[in-house]
């Protein structure tokens, strides 16, 4: 049966690989459910739900992406992280304008606040859309209508990362930086860079100049790293691309030196646990390095990355946390508390979401 505010053909909202059966894990459940959150790491396209993806499927019936919510299940199933990219891109197809991107961005927000997330940086890949023929201003105009609505209706205040799909070459790199730095058409919500899509074969240090300009028209840079290469290019993410937080880091557990590098300059991990299972990045969840980062030091956040393909939300990854890390509630707390810390959110901006997180783990448990 689905958990509590699932809605029929959405991903449950709790952690399928843990009976919440005894009394202690639906506790925990619930305080997860309200615990006031910030997510650091999700993807636009990647977060439109079977809902979402049915209706825009049904707008455009030349897809090949399926239209029944429970044939989606079957559809968001990878054999590996190539596998997930061809299928994301599949989806990436089905947004064709700037009305499918406002619907999208909206929809997004009303789930995420269902989860009592306050704050998230939304990770945008701008080029997907303007290569497809859509006009970058009514592109930008979509994103700021979506993000002024679901602030002022759901109280969840957005901001953006626009990152370079990095196998789409440094044509991508060069459209992505355009629209990121451009005063006149960069959009208010923007706050840093990113790079995603695929390591292998797609070196970082080649997207040098890009971040540069970007770190110099004040974004801050948050590129994906370690999630399916060695830890190499974390290092490579640090050093020529001026990271201030890495996307996964995954491997970043096999260098001890890095460990301690990450924990000394509080760079810190946005950790997607469901994620690298999906995309077969890690094995098993009990192999995941989650548990080694927080012993080293590390400053760990839990995020969803693309919960509807991987059959997540952020809810799940702070239950699937809490088994792997041992926590309780007020370890939780302190998770939620790190995605405020590693935000970048303006000083009154963090100090509000953290007397939330303080108040509600205060008046615990509810009556
Ligand atoms: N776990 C992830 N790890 C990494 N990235 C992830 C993850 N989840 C989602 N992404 C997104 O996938 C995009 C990749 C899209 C891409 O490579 C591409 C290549 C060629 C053409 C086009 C196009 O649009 O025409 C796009 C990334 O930019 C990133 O935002
Ligand atoms: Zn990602």
């Amino acid at each position: 049966m689905p958990a509590a505010g699932a809605r029929p053909g959405e991903a449950p909202l709790t952690d399928s690989s843990v009976p919440a059966t005894g009394t202690a894990d639906r506790d925990l459940h619930r305080f997860i459910a309200g615990l006031p959150k910030a997510e650091l790491h999700v993807h636009h396209v990647g977060s439109a739900s079977p809902r979402i993806v049915s209706e825009l499927a049904a707008r455009h019936p030349d897809s090949m992406v399926p239209t029944d919510p429970e044939a989606l299940a079957d559809y968001f199933t990878f054999t590996d992280f190539a596998h997930f990219i061809e299928v994301y891109l599949s989806v990436v197809d089905l947004i064709r304008t700037p009305e499918d991107v406002r619907l999208l961005t909206y929809e997004v927000a009303r789930d995420m606040a269902r989860q009592q997330v306050r704050y998230a940086e939304l990770t945008i890949t701008p080029f997907s859309s303007t290569r497809r023929g859509i006009d970058e201003r009514a592109f930008m105009d979509a994103v700021e209508d979506a993000r002024k609505a679901a602030e002022a209706e759901f109280g969840t205040v957005l901001r953006w990362c626009f990152d370079i799909p990095g196998e789409a070459g440094l044509e991508a790199a060069e459209e992505t930086t355009r629209l990121a730095t451009d005063d006149r058409i960069r959009p208010e919500g923007l706050v840093s860079f990113g790079l995603g899509g695929p390591e292998i074969g797609v070196p970082r240090p080649q997207f040098k100049p890009y971040f540069d300009r970007a770190v110099a028209a004040g974004l801050r840079s948050v590129p994906h790293a370690g999630e399916t290469t060695g830890p190499e290019t974390v290092w490579d993410a640090l050093t020529d691309l001026r990271a201030e937080r890495i996307g996964h880091g995954t491997s970043s557990a096999r260098d001890p030196k890095l460990l301690a590098h990450l924990a000394e300059h509080r760079i810190p991990l946005e950790v997607c646990p469901t994620s690298n299972i999906a995309t077969r990045a890690v094995r098993t969840l009990e192999e995941h390095p989650i548990k080694e980062f927080v012993r080293a030091g590390v400053l760990v956040t839990v995020n969803s990355d693309d919960p509807p393909m991987f059959g997540t939300d952020l809810n799940n990854e702070y239950a699937v946390a809490a088994r792997l890390l041992d926590l309780d509630e007020r370890g939780l707390a302190d998770l939620a508390r790190n995605a405020v810390e590693a935000s970048f959110l303006d000083p009154a901006g963090k100090a509000r979401i953290s007397a939330e997180i303080d108040a509600y783990t205060a008046a615990w448990p509810a009556s």
